[in-house]
């Protein structure tokens, strides 16, 4: 685990910006593609933005394809879509709709959740792992669409599964644990004061799943790193 801290949200983001086309590059030479899962939430949206504005000459982006991790069941025009945030901040780079893989939420939850794991395997094959995935983490230290106390955070038959959230009583897709282990690079991008209760307790509280899901993001081979501000880690022992 790296744990890269930044004075202030924007240095982090130019950071993670710079890693995401340095990966982009080398998976684009190796395999001549780059997948990569985003995260929904509140941090990621500068990001996007900035890729899209300081580097649409950095890398053939015809060869980028990009998934998400979670997704709210809610139309893709809803102000709270993933989808929608990531296609409006990354709409300067002209990507082709076969680029972007939306979840198709006219479905039902579940069928939603199966369709979008077949088309995962689709896309990749039987085995389906990432280049990149970029997550975020919640207050409660919830990932992705794994919540604490939920049955979702136990499965390891799907790649993705339909999570209810009895508290908000919405559903939402979620990619399931196993399968973010999978990727070759995990990226958090976690600001502010706000997070600094969830990330103490994700890297040095208790080991306790149910209420810290994203303890369960620890990849198979690959790397996991994190892009903080200082407020973020304000409450880590030095
Ligand atoms: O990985 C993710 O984390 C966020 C946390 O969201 P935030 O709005 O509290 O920063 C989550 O809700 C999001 O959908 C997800 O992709």
């Amino acid at each position: 685990m790296k744990l890269n801290i930044f004075k202030d949200p924007k240095a982090a983001i130019d950071s993670i910006a710079a890693y995401f086309i340095e990966e982009a590059k080398k998976s684009i030479s190796e395999k001549g593609r780059f997948d990569v899962s985003l995260s929904g939430g509140s941090s990621p949206k500068k990001l996007y933005e900035l890729l899209a504005q300081n580097y649409s000459g950095a890398i053939d982006w015809t060869k980028v394809y990009l998934f998400f991790g979670d997704e709210r069941y809610v139309a893709h025009d809803h102000p709270d879509s993933n989808y929608l945030m990531a296609t409006t901040a990354l709409a300067p780079l002209n990507l082709s709709d076969e680029q972007i893989f939306k979840v198709d939420t006219s479905l039902d939850p579940e069928s939603a959740a199966l369709e979008y794991e077949r088309c995962l395997k689709r896309h990749f094959g039987q085995d389906v792992a990432f280049d990149l995935v970029l997550l975020g983490l919640g207050d409660d230290a919830h990932t992705a669409s794994l919540f604490p106390g939920t049955s979702v955070l136990f499965n390891d038959e799907n790649l993705i599964k339909e999570v209810y959230l009895e508290d908000k009583q919405v559903y939402r897709i979620t990619m399931t644990a196993p399968l973010i282990n999978k990727a070759k690079n995990i990226a958090f991008l976690t600001f502010g004061e706000g997070k600094a209760d969830a990330i103490k307790h994700v890297l040095e509280g208790e080991k306790d799943i149910t209420k810290y899901p994203a303890q369960l993001i620890k990849p198979m081979n690959g790397e996991v790193q994190w892009f903080v501000d200082e407020a973020a880690v304000s409450k880590l022992s030095k």
